[in-house]
C-alpha cells in the first residue's frame, strides 16, 4: 500500500474521518490567520506612520514631559523625582508622574496616537548605568507633520520649564546629564567684579554670539575660549554662572582633575555639548601638574588620570560647530599653565579675577547693605583695606553674614574680616 492509498484509507475509516475534518478547519484558520497578519502588516507599512526615539535622543526627556502633560488620564504611572528652586530661594521636592513602560493612547490634534514606552531589561547603558529605553508613536495616515508638531512642542515645553533658570551639566560617561535642580539665575549685579572687569567679558561674549558670519567668512573656527584666573573666592564661578544666566545658557561643567577623565573622553564630551552652553573646564591647571608629577613618578601614576596634555590641547582645538561654541576655564595658577594652552585660538580673552579693590569693597556693603549712607560704605571700605590688602570677595561675604542687620557692627568689628 502506497502512502496515498495508506490516507485515503483514513479518511474513509468513521474514526480519523472527522479528525481530518478539524484538521481541514484549523488549516483554514491558520491561514485566515496569516492573511490577517500580512494584511495588518500592508495597513501598517500604507497607512500608519510610527517614530521611534531611543533614550540617548536629546529629545527623549522633553518628549516624556510631553507625554506625561498630554496622557492625563492614563492610570500607568513611574515617578521621577527633582528639585526645583523657587523665586524665595528654598528648594521644593518636586515628584513628576511618567507615563510608565507599556501603551497609552493620546488624542492629539484631532489623531488618535498610540505612545509606546519600552525599557530592555537585558541592556543598560554601560557608561550612565540605566536600562535602554525607547518611546514609539504610531499615528494613522501618512502625515509627518504630527510628530514635527509633537517634537516642537515638546521642546518649547522644556525650555519654559527652564526658563528663567541656568541648568547645570555635568558629565555622566559619555554624556551630558543635567545635574541637581536647574538653579534661578544669579544675577549680574550680585557679583561685584573689579570695575568695568565684567563689562568686558559680557561685550566680548556677546559680540562674538552675534557674528557667526565673520568667522564663516573667514574659514575660522566659530569658538571662543576665556581664562579667568586669581585666588580662591574672588568671584570667578560666579561670574560664569551670573554670564550663563545673562546670556540664558546652560553651563557644561567638567574638572579636569577627575581621574576618570580620558582624551577619548574628553574630545566626545566637548563634541558633544549640549546647544546654548558654556563649557566650564575647572583646576585646569591640574593637567599640567599631573603630567610634571607622572613624569617625575612614572610608576606611581601608572593608569590614573588617562587625560594628557596633548589630549587636553587637541580637544580645545576640536571644539568647532556650527553653534557659538564657548570654553571657559579657570585657574588660581596661571604661572603653572603652558603657554601652548593660553595661547590665541584657544584662550582668546584672559582675565584676572584678583582680591578686592577699595571700590569693589564699597560696591559688596553698598549692595548688602542698600539703605546705609555712600559715606558709610566707603569707610567700611577703606578700614577693610587697612586690616588687609588681600581679601578675597567670599571672605568679605562671609563677613557680612556675621552682621546681617547691623552695618554699623560690620565697620566697627572690620578687623575680626580675617578670622
Ligand atoms: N566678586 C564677587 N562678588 C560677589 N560675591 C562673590 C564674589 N566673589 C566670590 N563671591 C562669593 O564667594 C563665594 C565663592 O566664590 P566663587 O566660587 O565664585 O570663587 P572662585 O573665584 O571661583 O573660587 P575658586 O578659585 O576657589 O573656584 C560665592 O558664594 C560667591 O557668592
Amino acid at each position: 500500500m502506497t502512502f496515498s492509498e495508506f490516507l485515503g484509507a483514513l479518511k474513509d475509516n468513521p474514526y480519523f474521518g472527522a479528525g481530518f475534518g478539524l484538521v481541514g478547519v484549523g488549516t483554514a484558520l491558520a491561514v485566515a490567520r496569516k492573511g490577517a497578519q500580512l494584511g495588518m502588516i500592508a495597513f501598517r507599512r500604507h497607512y500608519m506612520i510610527t517614530l521611534e526615539v531611543p533614550s540617548k535622543d536629546k529629545s527623549y526627556q522633553w518628549l516624556l514631559s510631553w507625554i506625561t502633560k498630554h496622557a492625563r488620564k492614563t492610570q500607568h504611572l513611574s515617578v521621577e523625582t527633582s528639585y526645583m528652586q523657587h523665586e524665595s530661594g528654598r528648594v521644593r521636592t518636586q515628584f513628576d508622574f511618567l507615563p510608565s513602560p507599556g501603551n497609552h493612547i493620546i488624542w492629539y490634534k484631532k489623531k488618535w496616537i498610540r505612545v509606546e514606552r519600552t525599557r530592555e531589561k537585558q541592556m543598560i547603558d554601560l557608561h550612565t548605568g540605566t536600562p535602554w529605553e525607547s518611546v514609539t508613536f504610531t499615528a494613522l495616515g501618512r502625515d509627518r507633520e504630527v510628530f514635527f508638531s509633537i517634537l516642537q512642542e515638546a521642546r518649547e515645553l522644556a525650555l519654559k520649564q527652564q526658563e528663567g533658570r541656568t541648568v547645570m551639566y555635568t558629565a555622566m560617561g559619555s554624556e551630558w546629564r543635567p545635574f541637581g535642580f536647574p538653579r534661578r539665575r544669579r544675577p549680574m549685579s550680585s557679583v561685584v567684579l573689579e570695575r568695568s572687569v565684567a563689562e568686558r567679558i559680557v561685550d566680548d561674549v556677546k559680540e562674538f554670539i552675534g557674528n557667526p558670519k565673520w568667522y564663516t567668512d573667514r574659514g575660522i573656527p566659530y569658538r571662543r575660549g576665556y581664562l579667568l584666573y586669581g585666588p580662591p573666592g574672588c568671584g570667578k564661578s560666579s561670574f560664569i554662572t551670573a554670564l550663563a544666566g545673562e546670556l540664558e545658557y546652560s553651563i557644561c561643567l567638567l574638572s579636569l582633575s577627575d581621574q576618570s577623565l580620558s582624551d577619548d573622553r574628553l574630545n566626545h564630551l566637548l563634541s558633544v555639548a549640549p546647544q546654548q552652553s558654556i563649557i566650564l573646564l575647572e583646576d585646569v591647571d591640574a593637567t599640567v601638574i599631573r603630567r610634571n608629577l607622572a613624569s617625575e613618578n612614572p610608576v606611581a601614576y601608572q593608569g590614573m588620570g588617562r587625560l594628557t596634555f596633548s589630549g587636553l590641547l587637541n580637544a580645545l582645538d576640536g571644539v568647532a560647530s556650527t553653534e557659538a561654541r564657548i570654553v571657559f576655564m579657570t585657574t588660581n595658577y596661571i604661572d603653572r599653565l603652558d603657554p601652548a594652552l593660553i595661547r590665541p585660538g584657544r584662550v582668546d580673552l584672559k582675565q584676572y579675577v584678583g582680591h578686592c579693590s577699595q571700590w569693589q569693597l564699597t560696591q559688596m556693603f553698598q549692595r548688602f547693605y542698600p539703605n546705609v549712607p555712600l559715606g558709610e560704605s566707603e569707610r567700611f571700605a577703606e578700614r577693610a583695606l587697612a586690616v588687609s590688602a588681600s581679601l578675597s570677595a567670599a571672605q568679605v561675604q562671609g563677613h557680612f553674614m556675621m552682621y546681617k542687620l547691623d552695618p554699623a557692627g560690620s565697620i566697627d568689628n572690620v578687623k575680626d574680616i580675617v578670622r
